[in-house]
């Protein structure tokens, strides 16, 4: 018996339905990017959609290996995982770009979707894990997926997205109209739980 296909999910769904992105009206953010680019239109050979179960094998881990640290994750590991994202309906949304030409993620974000009492029982967008493989950096494909993490967020009906970042991309971030806000900008205290 294969453990992977009887304990976790099918080899290939999508994380959500893609047609959600289909909806994104990058028109108001075209000035950002020179030259436009958008979810569907992203480049030659490249494809902006949700994560699969299937990307295990398309080194989604390695590329966020080029972002942090990822430890040993086996496919059954991934897919459970994946599983219970899934099973949290309109929380987890990662998104990935495809370079089809070698099956492989080339870049990928995601936005957490936090259901909050306060705000009149409002939703908060998180954007965690942006990440581009080096190979295909200052192409505006991270600028790509930030935006359409963003129009995503705004579309599902989010009051704010927020992040957390190293100084250093303040500026990749601001020019893409994240701000600090009064008396907010130590928005990263931290408690580090050692295992
Ligand atoms: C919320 C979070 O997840 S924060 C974690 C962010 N991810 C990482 O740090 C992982 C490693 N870095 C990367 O994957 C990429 O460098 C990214 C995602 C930060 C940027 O992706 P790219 O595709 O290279 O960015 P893109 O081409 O769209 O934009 C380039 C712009 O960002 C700026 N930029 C990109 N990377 C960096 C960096 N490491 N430091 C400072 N500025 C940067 C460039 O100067 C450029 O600015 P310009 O448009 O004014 O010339």
């Amino acid at each position: 018996m294969d453990p992977v296909k009887h304990s976790t999910a099918p080899d290939d769904e999508p994380l959500f339905d893609p047609d959600v992105l289909k909806k994104l009206d990058f028109s108001q953010h075209s000035s950002k990017l020179n030259p436009s680019i958008s979810v569907m239109d992203p480049g030659p050979s490249l494809l902006v959609r949700p994560l699969y179960s299937s990307d295990y094998n398309k080194g989604i881990l390695e590329l966020l290996g080029q972002l942090t640290q990822v430890g040993y994750v086996d496919q059954e590991t991934f897919l459970k995982r994946f599983t219970a994202m899934k099973k949290c309906s309109g929380t987890y949304y990662v998104i990935v770009i495809e370079d089809t030409t070698i099956n492989k993620v080339v870049g990928a974000a995601t936005l957490v979707v936090e259901q909050k009492f306060v705000h009149d029982s409002g939703l908060r967008g998180l954007l965690e894990d942006v990440v581009i493989n080096d190979n295909y950096r200052g192409k505006q494909l991270g600028k790509l997926i930030v935006i359409t993490v963003c129009l995503l967020a705004e579309h599902i009906g989010c009051y704010k997205i927020t992040l957390n970042c190293k100084d250093k991309l303040i500026p990749f971030y601001q020019s893409l109209d994240f701000a600090f806000e009064p008396d907010q900008s130590n928005s990263c205290m931290t408690i580090r739980f050692s295992k």
